[in-house]
């Protein structure tokens, strides 16, 4: 059984029999008909997984793993804000005529800030500071900038980062693990396409610095299940789970910025059906 599946499947639980709703309440997103998409949520959900042990793919349904690893070269690699720059379509509904999200994710990885050593854009800087300063624990991060904020068309939900080495007695190389902090959480649609995304993330820095890939761990602030959701949450959680998949990336490619999709070998991947049209809240 993959870990992932019996941390979904608690999760989903707890936020359906213990959650609070937000019907009535002034809400921000709606359904494609104009009704207003209200959710129920938890408060404070806390996810650990150890990419040692398995990688937390879904297999109560197919986390498509290439598309989520499209998007986080995206924002990291070609750092760009622009969806004629990504090949599917997750974004279409907020980019402007130019295919602009706004000073959103890439753009925010693309800033240039001034060190002693001189400027780097944060993604360079992450790689200089685990290459140079390992331990220290000032790596990290951040697309949450307030002054921009009114100039995105959604504010990032994933929003920061942090990276943490640590080296245990009979550990032969050091090991990299990742902290994911989440704003607000659509559990359906982008728990486990964000939680494989910051995986492989988390996979090809490792890569790059000579480190084994440790533990990820995904805060997230409100998450919630869409109520147009809860039936299909219902359905998922009972279905049968499978063997986690093993997801490696080609043993070739050492440098973060060499990766394509293509590098993601994805193996004995057994899973339910795909949930056709999940609608999507805008
Ligand atoms: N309400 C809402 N939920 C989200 O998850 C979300 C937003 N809004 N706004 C922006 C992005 C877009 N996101 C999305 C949107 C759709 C999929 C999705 O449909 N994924 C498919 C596979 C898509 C593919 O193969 O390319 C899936 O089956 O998971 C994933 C992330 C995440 N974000
Ligand atoms: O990577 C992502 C991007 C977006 N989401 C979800 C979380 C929310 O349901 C919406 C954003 O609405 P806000 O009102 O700005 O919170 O998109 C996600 O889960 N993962």
């Amino acid at each position: 059984m993959s870990k992932a599946d019996q941390l979904f499947v608690s999760m989903c639980k707890d936020i359906l029999d213990h959650g609070t709703t937000t019907e009535g309440e002034k809400v921000r997103p709606r359904w494609e008909d104009g009704f207003p998409a209200y959710t129920i949520k938890n408060f404070g959900v806390t996810n650990r997984y150890d990419l040692r042990e398995e990688f937390p793919a879904l297999t109560l349904r197919r986390t498509a793993l290439k598309s989520a690893m499209d998007e986080i070269l995206w924002i990291y690699q070609k750092k760009s804000n622009n969806i004629n720059d990504l090949n599917s379509h997750i974004w279409d509904q907020w980019a402007d005529e130019s295919g602009s999200i706004g000073k959103a994710y890439g753009y925010q990885i693309a800033q240039k800030s001034s060190y002693r050593e001189g400027e780097f854009d944060q993604m360079d800087r992450v790689l200089y500071d685990l290459e140079h300063t390992p331990f220290s624990r000032r790596i990290m991060t951040n697309m949450y900038t307030f002054a921009d904020l009114h100039e995105m068309n959604l504010y990032p939900c994933a929003y920061s980062v942090t990276y943490n080495v640590t080296q245990g007695e009979g550990d032969e190389k050091p090991v990299l693990n990742m902290v994911l902090m989440q704003r607000s959480q659509d559990i359906l649609a982008a728990n486990n396409w964000n939680v494989c995304q910051y995986a492989i993330l988390l996979m090809m820095v490792a890569r790059h610095v000579d480190m084994v890939a440790g533990e990820l761990l995904h805060v997230i602030v409100d998450a919630h299940i869409y109520d147009r959701h809860v039936d299909i949450v219902r359905e998922l959680i009972e279905r049968p789970q499978y063997p986690a998949p093993r997801v490696s990336l080609n043993p070739n490619v050492q440098n973060f910025y060499d990766f394509t999709i293509d590098d993601l070998i994805v193996e004995d991947y057994n899973h339910g059906p795909q949930v056709k049209n999940i609608p999507i809240a805008v």
